[in-house]
């Protein structure tokens, strides 16, 4: 059974963060593992505090799990802090996984911080050269280029601008776009228009966190990057349309392979 590692932070209203992650993976047919960065008290509606794990026990868990286990894939989320960036970069130079999806998560739907504005720099000089690809939404991307994004063209330029930064692939989510929520992916060379279709939904927690997992799942599965982006691209609309009404904010999406195999979609390897 091919796996997958995710290294993020925890979210105990289950729809976002490691939660999502796993049940992502589940979905898209590989083994999943974590490594919690922070624990989030977080529910549909909001962030309520931030515990960042110690860095000793986040270095620990990643060589607990490298040590011992074939990981295919790894998808990195929150990372909080400056110490975590620099622990978790270190570790990946040190064990040279393949396959790293990186979502460079920032600011939670409600507003709360989830990267520090200090550790900012050391996400873009430390962790974007390890990725095979990175997937910012947009105002992540305006944050990364310090420009701001409005149009098709604003996207392709901030691709280019991000790749210069080290990431093999960028693929740019055009979700908080209005319009059809097209997102955009570049790999250097081209760019590839991955076409969406709005859902008309508040709930849409941990949208990020699932696309970027079920990316990393396909990726671990051996399936070229192209190929990997447009189908966890149908995956998240399936987790989008069945979203579930949970709670009083955001309501999360919905992961099961049931619905999925229907579609012809699920394959594990
Ligand atoms: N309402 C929606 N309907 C369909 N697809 C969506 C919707 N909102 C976001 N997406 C898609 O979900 C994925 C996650 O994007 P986005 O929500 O922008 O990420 P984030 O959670 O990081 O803000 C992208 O592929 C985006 O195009
Ligand atoms: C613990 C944790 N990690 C990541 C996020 C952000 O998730 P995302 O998929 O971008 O979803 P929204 O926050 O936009 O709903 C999070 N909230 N918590």
């Amino acid at each position: 059974m091919k796996t997958a590692l995710t290294i993020a932070g925890s979210d105990s209203g289950g729809g976002a963060g490691i939660q999502a992650d796993l049940k992502s993976f589940a979905a898209n047919g590989v083994y999943g593992m974590s490594v919690i960065t922070a624990i989030t008290a977080q529910n549909t509606v909001e962030v309520r505090s931030v515990q960042d794990i110690d860095l000793p026990i986040v270095k620990d868990q990643i060589s607990a799990v490298l040590d011992d286990i074939q990981v295919d894939a790894v998808k990195i989320g929150m990372l909080s802090s400056e110490g975590t960036v620099e622990v978790v970069a270190k570790e990946l130079i040190h064990y040279q996984p393949r396959n790293i999806v990186l979502d460079p998560v920032m600011i939670s739907k409600g507003g709360h911080h989830l990267l520090r504005e200090q550790a900012m720099e050391a996400l873009i000089l430390k962790m974007l050269p390890l990725a095979t690809l990175i997937t910012p939404n947009i105002p992540e991307a305006e944050v990364i280029t310090n420009r701001s994004i409005k149009t098709k063209e604003d996207m392709k330029a901030a691709c280019i601008e991000i790749h210069a930064l080290g990431p093999a692939a960028v693929l740019l989510k055009g979700g908080h776009l209005e319009g059809e929520p097209e997102d955009l992916l570049y790999d250097g060379n081209d760019f590839y228009w991955i076409a969406g279709k709005r859902i008309h939904t508040k709930n849409t927690h941990g949208t990020g966190c699932t696309l970027s997992s079920a990316i990393a799942a396909n990726l671990a599965k051996d399936m070229p990057l192209l190929e990997a982006v447009k189908e966890a691209k149908k995956y998240i609309l399936i987790a989008i349309e069945n979203s579930l009404e949970l709670g009083n904010g955001h309501g999360p999406t919905h992961h099961f392979y049931d619905l999925y195999e229907k579609a012809g979609l699920y394959r594990s390897r």
